[in-house]
């Protein structure tokens, strides 16, 4: 079958398995039978006038309207099923791929980006959609009504015909304008949501700082006045488009009642005919026309999904992890960092790299990361967690270097609370959550009057942030793996709870055989680590022994 190249027909035919002609040709049938209601209408009202039997009129105007109306109906429930089935399917697909692709993609696509086209697009879509349907059915019925006038009038064919091309003409001329505008618009419409989340995100910082809150909403207004200007230049040409759509219909009337007749002598009851066909057309043409701008937008928004999941393949493929379930690293006793190095990508000079790094961490062991702010502590664990790929040197768990079918099993091997963590709202990934051990785990972190376990999660997250981290904690523990990775975990909590988290709690976590690596600053608690390792300028520039 042939493809109409529009992006939101190439989006329905991508993601389904059978094809939209089967419901653009029950749409155009529909469009069909509304158009032979105007022949058989006006026929009848012919055979009136001549007092002539109007049954058979009456039995095809019956089934013209059955034809119509199950058309239409069939149509529309296809073409939704087609539609949302497609969405389903690119949705499925890429929030699959958001988990496929690597840290570094996330951190410099833009989340605000990465959240409005993987959310607005749909909708979008999924509401032009009747529209859309309808827009085919009224071409039919432009098209068999252009028809209908030949077979009445040729001339007033030719000259609807040459008002419609002229049209058709000036909406090309105008279309491109107006698609490079909207394009404009989206990126107005994206810095003007970047600034709304400051807003939202640095509410408190705004509300106590005027001249702040001033600056900022300066710069909302601006953006959102360019969006506007804009749209409003898009409306104006949409407007005129839509404006000269229906001159060209309105202005047919007069020329086919005041001039045609005298000019071709058409008989009167033809005239008649001419001018109710020309009503109908008047109808189809305005709805076309009316659908341009929704058309525009649709389209837009497929091109947005098609690129953002372009960035996203391109991504995967540069990603140097396949996914193999078969190595289990769980067992491990040594893993080694053998000259490992990486680099920040650079946009302007010198960018932030860390290593050579040469360690070993053996298993049980409690590793606590030292240094000063920006010496790279965050950087090597994402590097030592699988995060990050080295440009050189590598990892190895025992003897098994880690490589790209490999890194998947490896980072199975670790827990982790970054600074900044994410509550999940259940514990994901936990098949059988034992209450008990949760409740255990609760009154452990000191948490058991503040929050219930119930449906798959906790009951209350308006918590404080070393609050929520406690029980980012619990959820570390119940996920059960081998190594336990924080970074400044304690730098929330109260001095009480932080001497029971290094003096107590690690230990009992440790005496579990999980080997602690821990970013922290709490210089007056060194002691109780096995090791501890000082960065400074991306390098282990010390390792003190304390024990
Ligand atoms: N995504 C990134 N892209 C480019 N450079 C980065 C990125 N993340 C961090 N850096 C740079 O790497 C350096 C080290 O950052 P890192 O977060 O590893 O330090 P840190 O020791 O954990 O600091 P802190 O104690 O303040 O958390 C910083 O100078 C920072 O500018």
């Amino acid at each position: 079958m042939p493809t109409i190249n529009m992006p939101l027909m190439r989006f329905i035919e991508r993601e389904n398995r059978s094809s939209y002609w089967q419901v653009l040709l029950i749409a155009t049938v529909s469009g069909i039978a509304n158009s032979l209601l105007l022949g058989i209408i006006n026929h009848a009202a012919e055979a009136v006038t001549q007092n002539a039997d109007l049954t058979q009129y009456f039995l095809l105007y019956i089934t013209a309207f059955v034809l119509f109306l199950y058309g239409q109906w069939y149509a529309f429930g296809q073409a939704i099923q087609m539609v949302e089935e497609a969405i389903f399917n690119t949705r499925s697909r890429l929030t699959r791929k958001v988990q496929q692709v690597e840290l570094a993609f996330i951190e410099t696509q833009g989340s605000n980006e990465l959240y409005s086209r993987l959310t607005q697009s749909d909708t979008l879509i999924s509401q032009s959609i009747p529209q859309i349907i309808g827009a085919f059915q009224m071409f039919a019925l432009m098209v068999f009504s252009l028809l209908y006038l030949g077979y009445v009038s040729v001339a007033s064919f030719v000259i609807t015909l040459l008002a419609i091309g002229l049209g058709v003409v000036y909406f090309l001329m105008q279309s491109q304008a107006i698609r490079a505008a909207l394009h404009t618009v989206k990126q107005k419409e994206e810095s003007y949501f970047a600034s709304i989340s400051h807003l939202v995100n640095g509410f408190k910082e705004i509300k106590v700082n005027e001249q702040k809150a001033k600056d900022l909403l300066k710069g909302i207004t601006s953006a959102s006045h360019d969006a506007q200007l804009i749209k409003y230049e898009v409306g104006k040409l949409e407007a005129t488009i839509w404006g000269f759509g229906r001159l060209f219909i309105y202005a047919l009337l007069p020329i086919m009642v005041f001039i045609l007749p005298n000019l071709l002598h058409e008989q009167t009851q033809d005239i008649f005919k001419i001018v109710a066909t020309l009503l109908f057309l008047t109808g189809s043409v305005t709805a076309l026309v009316n659908i341009i701008p929704i058309l525009n937008r649709v389209n837009l928004a497929v091109e947005d999904v098609f690129a953002l999941e372009t960035t996203m393949d391109n991504a995967i493929a540069h990603s140097q992890v396949i996914a193999a379930n078969t190595v289990n690293f769980q067992d491990f006793n040594t893993l080694s960092i053998d000259c490992m190095q990486f680099s920040y990508p650079s946009t302007t000079g010198a960018a932030f790299g860390v290593g050579p790094f040469n360690e070993k961490i053996q298993r049980g062991e409690l590793l606590f990361i030292i240094g000063g702010n920006g010496s790279g502590k965050s950087t090597f664990l994402k590097l030592l967690t699988g995060l990050y790929y080295p440009q050189t040197g590598g990892l190895s768990v025992d003897d098994t270097p880690i490589d790209v079918g490999t890194y998947a099993a490896y980072r199975r091997l670790f827990s982790i609370i970054f600074t900044d963590f994410h509550l999940f709202d259940k514990f994901y990934g936990v098949p059988d959550v034992d209450v008990q051990k949760v409740n255990e785990w609760l009154e452990k972190m000191q948490m058991q009057h503040k929050v219930e376990y119930k449906n798959g999660g906790f009951t209350s997250t308006n918590l404080s942030t070393g609050q929520r981290k406690r029980l980012a904690f619990i959820a570390a523990m119940l996920e059960d793996r081998p190594i336990l990775v924080m970074d400044e975990f304690a730098a929330d909590q109260d001095p009480q709870f932080r001497q029971y988290f290094y003096e107590t709690l690690l230990g009992e976590v440790k005496s579990m055989g999980k080997t602690i690596i821990a970013v922290t600053h709490d210089d007056h608690y060194f002691h109780v680590a096995d090791r501890v390792w000082k960065m400074d300028e991306g390098r282990i520039e010390k390792h003190s022994l304390t024990q």
